[in-house]
């Protein structure tokens, strides 16, 4: 990939985007209420969260497609709302829709995007062969758009965000709908926009999808944030809390599961640890398994009382918890 290189250094401490107390309300619903948080240059930011949490009012406000209530969204230190043509020149927004454009190709669709960015002459021509071979496009520029595979239009979408070489990239449900490859293959290209500097913003329901490519993410439901952190600080409930939880949502706070595979009378061993522990024991075959908040000498202090008190322990396991287990335990579900 080679888009025009900048002879300024970038200044990886200040952030491309910022979103400071953003509040948007449709009528009586707040699609986005008071959401914080901040995406530094190279990184790559997920946005999770169930149907009507407020993702794409954000990312529309961000890129000037929407005003909020209040508080306030920047990219590069510029206003949405107050140097909307300044961050219009430093973002890229792939919707997550694709419009229609009947008896275009490939090549002419893009090319209009480039002059409408203002690209002229030189500067256009090599734009174009950027993106097109990024995007490997080049091999169906000629292709009219109409009959493109689905994961071939993310890519024409991608390529149009990219055609006036942004710092700030906006993606909202990139992978939504894509097979096993074309979500490889777009992994590999976001994966390779971070690593020439550029910052993404990107939207999903799923955090699986995104959690191999982010390097932070955040969780929002009914328009709040719950949750801000890396994927790892998610699962181990290690996240930074959202300081404005409006929802007043209970986040993560324990750490696992305990899996222990036994012999014999699993009825009993299930009486002693929830005598023990105060707590409930679930049973499936000869295995028990229980919440566990401890350290490890914590855990093997119980393993050795287990085998004190007779029980006979084959393993005795800390369950990992899953990335749906911790996105379940952090969102509620709950839908506007
Ligand atoms: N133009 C609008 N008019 C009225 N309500 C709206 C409008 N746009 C969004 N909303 C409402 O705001 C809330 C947040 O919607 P938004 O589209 O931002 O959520 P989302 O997280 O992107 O969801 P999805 O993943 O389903 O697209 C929803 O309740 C939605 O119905």
């Amino acid at each position: 990939m080679n888009f025009a290189p900048s002879s300024e250094k970038p200044d990886n401490s200040r952030p491309a985007i910022e979103f400071d107390q953003l509040v948007r309300t449709f009528g009586k619903t707040t699609a986005v209420n008071r959401v914080s948080f901040k995406v530094f240059p190279g990184e790559v930011f997920g946005f999770i969260g169930p149907n009507g949490a407020g993702k794409t009012t954000s990312m529309k406000i961000l890129s000037t497609l929407d005003t909020p209530d209040s508080g306030s969204a920047k990219v590069d230190g510029f206003c949405s709302v107050n140097d909307p043509e300044r961050v219009r020149r430093r973002l890229g927004y792939m919707p997550d829709g694709f419009g229609a454009y009947a008896n275009v190709t490939c090549e002419e669709y893009l090319d209009f995007f480039a002059r409408s960015y203002g690209l002229r002459g030189k500067d256009r021509i090599h734009s174009l062969r950027n993106v097109m071979g990024f995007t490997q496009l080049d091999q169906i520029a000629q292709k009219p758009i109409t009959g493109l595979s689905k994961g071939m239009k993310q890519r024409l979408c991608l390529g149009r965000a990219l055609i006036h070489n942004p710092k700030v990239l906006v993606l909202d449900e990139p992978a939504a709908g894509l097979d096993p490859r074309a979500r490889i293959e777009l992994r590999e290209m976001i994966t390779a926009l971070a690593d020439d500097g550029k910052s993404l913003l990107i939207s999903s329901h799923i955090l699986t999808e995104l959690a191999e490519m982010c390097d932070r993410v955040a969780i929002i439901e009914q328009g709040g944030l719950l949750a801000v952190g890396s994927v790892e600080d998610i699962l181990s409930g290690d996240h930074q809390r959202s300081s404005e939880d409006t929802t007043g949502g209970q986040v993560v706070t324990e750490s696992g599961q305990l899996v222990v595979q036994i012999l014999g009378d699993a009825g009993a061993a299930r009486s002693w640890i929830e005598n023990e522990l105060s707590l409930t024991v679930r049973i499936t075959g000869n295995s028990l398994q229980f919440p566990f908040s401890g350290s490890a000498e914590d855990q093997a202090a119980l393993l050795r009382k287990m085998v004190d008190s007779g029980i006979a322990v084959v393993s005795f396991s800390n369950k990992q918890r899953s990335l749906e287990d911790a996105f379940l335990h952090v969102t509620r579900g709950r839908v506007q």
